[in-house]
């Protein structure tokens, strides 16, 4: 009681009032008195940048000085902590540098940022003794860097794998569910403020590509390394898969996973088959999960709204209750950026897709002809492929092909790429067959 009554509020400089930035202004003012008693002092947002100051905001802004130069307010001395709530990796980027060089410790949601200029930044902030935090940068409203970063600092972690995007897990679900289009559903997560600027972040598998490059660097210890990470999204999923793959007992999800292997570490965000009893496969709407196998606690589940004004608002404020902590009790005593010391992080290499090991789910049309099966069953075999499940679907009326939908045993994809390469060369098989990969996350 006594700190509180005795130490002045923080400042705060607040970059862009957009779905995040006014879930933040709401959040600190309607719980303002519950977070400073955990914080230990009152924490206020004294300046606010938006780019066009005539636009109507989802917020009361109070006694809250607005601008529309983001770099007035990093410049104000008041400031002690800014937030960067513009996204991409232009102004962003130049403005979370200024705040660093000027010693004040950042707060941001950017997953874009940290992906991508994350090493720099992290190297800057160190060198300032300052701290970048983005816990609202993966999955959400859900504290999964806290708990990767924290929780199981006691771990060798062996792999993850997460549903790291909102608006794909939203469409996915929707489409499947309600038998929705694509666009209409991707349309209403905008209007939700779940997508990004760009929505084919979401549905490309961007958006989910920067987290899982963040998710990675802190379980393993490695560096931010964006451009190693395969990227596959959620545009090629058609009805028919999904049907097939609940026919088969699985659930399509789009999954970012990283796991270590002996020689390396897979980086990986694609369209997945799991089997429909996994927690994990039962994750739906703007909801997201991340699990994670690790050595001695086994396997984590957490999950939570992954986008969203107020849901991302709450990882963002919660950063800023620990870097106000950090500021009031021990300026040093500092949790490192990607969980390990920075002279600790070891360069492993990231591992071509092509070596990648795991199942698939094969669908390809056939000629309805006898003999067609046992030739793509022998090409598999030639590739060391075992099948695990074959569903074979006569042909529609007047169509003179059917569906074969194949199911394998894990693989290695290189094996599995020129398997595909034999088959689509048949002339019995339409050219193009769809491969989805399947995981038991076991
Ligand atoms: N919307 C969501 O559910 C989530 C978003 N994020 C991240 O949070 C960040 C913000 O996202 P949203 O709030 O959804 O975006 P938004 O587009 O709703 O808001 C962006 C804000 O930045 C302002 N802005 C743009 N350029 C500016 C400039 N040059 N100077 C000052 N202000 C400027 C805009 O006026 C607007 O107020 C992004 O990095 C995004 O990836 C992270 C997790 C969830
Ligand atoms: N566009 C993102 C927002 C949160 O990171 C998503 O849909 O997950
Ligand atoms: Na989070």
């Amino acid at each position: 009681m006594e700190r509180e009554r005795t130490l002045e509020a923080v400042k705060i400089g607040l970059l862009g009032l957009g779905t995040v930035g006014s879930g933040v202004v709401r959040v600190l003012s309607r719980n303002n008195e519950e977070i400073a008693r955990r914080a230990g002092r009152a924490i206020n947002i004294v300046r606010a940048a938006t780019r066009d100051l005539s636009v109507r905001r989802d917020c009361d802004l109070g006694g809250i000085a607005l601008t529309d130069r983001a770099q007035d307010v990093i410049d104000d001395p008041e400031i002690d902590i800014v937030v960067e709530l513009i996204g991409g990796t232009g102004i962003a980027r130049e403005m979370v540098i200024r705040a660093i060089d000027q010693s004040k410790h950042v707060v941001t949601a950017n997953k874009a940022l940290i992906a991508l200029h994350g090493n720099e930044i992290f190297a800057r902030a160190s060198e300032r003794g300052v701290t970048v935090a983005f816990e609202a940068a993966v999955g959400g409203g859900i504290p999964v860097i806290k708990a990767i970063r924290e929780a199981l600092a006691g771990n060798r972690i062996e792999w993850l794998a997460g549903i790291i995007n909102g608006t794909g897990n939203f469409i996915l679900s929707e489409m499947r569910d309600k038998g929705r289009d694509f666009e209409d559903v991707l349309s209403e997560a905008q209007s939700l403020g779940y997508a990004e600027a760009d929505p084919t972040f979401d549905v490309e598998g961007i958006d989910a590509a920067h987290k899982l490059t963040i998710l990675a660097s802190i379980a393993f210890g490695i560096p931010l390394q964006f451009d190693k990470v395969y990227t596959e999204g959620i545009t090629r999923i058609t009805r028919e898969d999904v049907q097939y793959a609940a026919e088969l007992g699985y659930r399509i999800k789009h999954l970012g996973i990283a796991r270590r292997r002996e020689h390396g570490i897979e980086l990986r965000v694609h369209p997945t088959l799991i089997p429909h009893r996994r927690l994990i496969a039962n994750v739906d709407g703007v909801m997201n999960a991340v699990l994670v196998r690790a050595d001695a606690v086994g396997p984590t589940l957490y999950y939570g709204p992954g986008a969203g004004a107020e849901p991302t608002a709450s990882a963002v404020v919660a950063d800023l209750v620990d870097v106000t902590r950090a500021l009031t009790v021990d300026p040093n005593n500092r949790v490192p950026h990607l969980a390990f010391q920075p002279d600790a992080l070891i360069d492993v290499p990231v591992l071509d897709i092509g070596e990648a090991v795991t199942a698939y789910y094969l669908h390809l049309r056939v000629q309805d002809k006898p003999g067609v099966l046992a030739e793509i069953t022998r090409i598999l075999g030639d590739s060391s492929i075992s099948i695990e499940a074959v569903l074979q679907r006569p042909p529609e009326e007047d169509a003179s092909d059917a569906a074969i939908v194949i199911v394998t045993a894990p693989i290695r994809e290189s094996n599995m790429d020129e398997a595909i390469r034999r088959i689509q060369d048949l002339e019995t098989t339409s050219e193009h067959v769809t491969r989805i990969r399947l995981e038991n996350l076991k």
